[in-house]
């Protein structure tokens, strides 16, 4: 079975596939101090509270956090004794090319959405994935990354207010029933959720102009069902996006 690991820089997401289906998916805070051994401990616990037998025989993981791949190729190798594929590096074989600046890095949770949306809708395709950051994929005819938009997350435009003004608190982020707000909470969120919406619908419009089709736009991330709610900002909301193109990934370079 295949542990697919997607590191990003407030979570990490543990998913077994058994080459048909997800039998469990496994979150984490990311933090790169975490010892392979601390890994095996909450996962192995989670996997028998789960009651699902420790098989596991490939690992592969994307990570937008370069320091913790040690220590999850140290988890792999010790407890599987396996060695993974990691997303970006020279071994690992994507499906798509990567039409982007020479010497530019390209966050590797981008290229699996890209890969992910591409097996899943084929091309011309832009990836909303609400994340640490917000992150706008661009997916060319052929399935080509060609770039994209980085924007402030969500939590990360409201953590700033609240770190960066005295008299604005900590808030989760909510739909409000107006804009007008008549007290700071509503003010705080009216200006995220709504500028929020007015930024997802402005960058895809413009992309779509720049690339004058039709494009389809697919979303992923915690955050996304959130945003779709009556804005009919996307075409499709994919929790499991990002696992699913680690799958793809995996079985193109046991393919070749
Ligand atoms: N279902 C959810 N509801 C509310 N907040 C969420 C949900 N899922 C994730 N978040 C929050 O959204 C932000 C991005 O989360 P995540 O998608 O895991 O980011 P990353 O992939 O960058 O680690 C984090 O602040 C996280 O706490
Ligand atoms: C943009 C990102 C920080 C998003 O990461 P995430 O929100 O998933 O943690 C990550 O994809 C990254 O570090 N990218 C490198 C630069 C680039 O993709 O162009
Ligand atoms: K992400």
């Amino acid at each position: 079975m295949l542990l697919a690991i997607d590191c990003g820089n407030t979570n990490t997401v543990f998913s077994i596939w058994d080459g048909e289906k997800f039998l469990c998916t496994l979150r984490t805070s990311t933090h790169h101090a975490r010892t392979a051994d601390a890994y095996f401990t909450w996962f192995s616990t989670l996997i028998s509270h789960y009651g699902i037998k420790l098989d596991i025989t490939d690992v592969i993981i994307s990570s937008t956090v370069p320091r913790v791949v040690f220590n999850l190729r140290v988890f792999a190798d010790r407890f599987f004794g396996c060695r993974p594929i990691v997303v970006g590096k020279p071994e690992c074989d994507l499906p798509v090319a990567v039409r982007v600046d020479a010497g530019t890095q390209v966050g590797p949770d981008r290229l699996v959405n890209t890969v992910a949306g591409y097996d899943r809708h084929g091309g011309d395709l832009i990836i909303v994935d609400f994340g640490t950051a917000t992150t706008f994929d661009v997916v060319d005819t052929d399935g080509a990354y060609i770039g994209g938009v980085i924007s402030p997350g969500v939590n990360l435009s409201l953590e700033a207010l609240h770190q960066s003004a005295a008299a604005l608190p900590h808030i989760d982020i909510g739909k409000p029933q107006k804009v007008i707000g008549t007290n700071t909470f509503e003010c705080m969120q009216s200006g995220v959720f709504w500028g929020y919406v007015g930024l997802v619908r402005e960058i895809c419009d413009r992309i779509k102009a720049e690339r004058d089709r039709p494009m389809k736009v697919i979303s992923t991330g915690g955050l996304a069902p959130l945003f779709q709610q009556s804005e009919a900002l996307y075409d499709a909301f994919e929790e499991d996006l990002t696992m699913h193109g680690l799958t793809v990934i995996h079985q193109h370079n046991k393919d070749n």
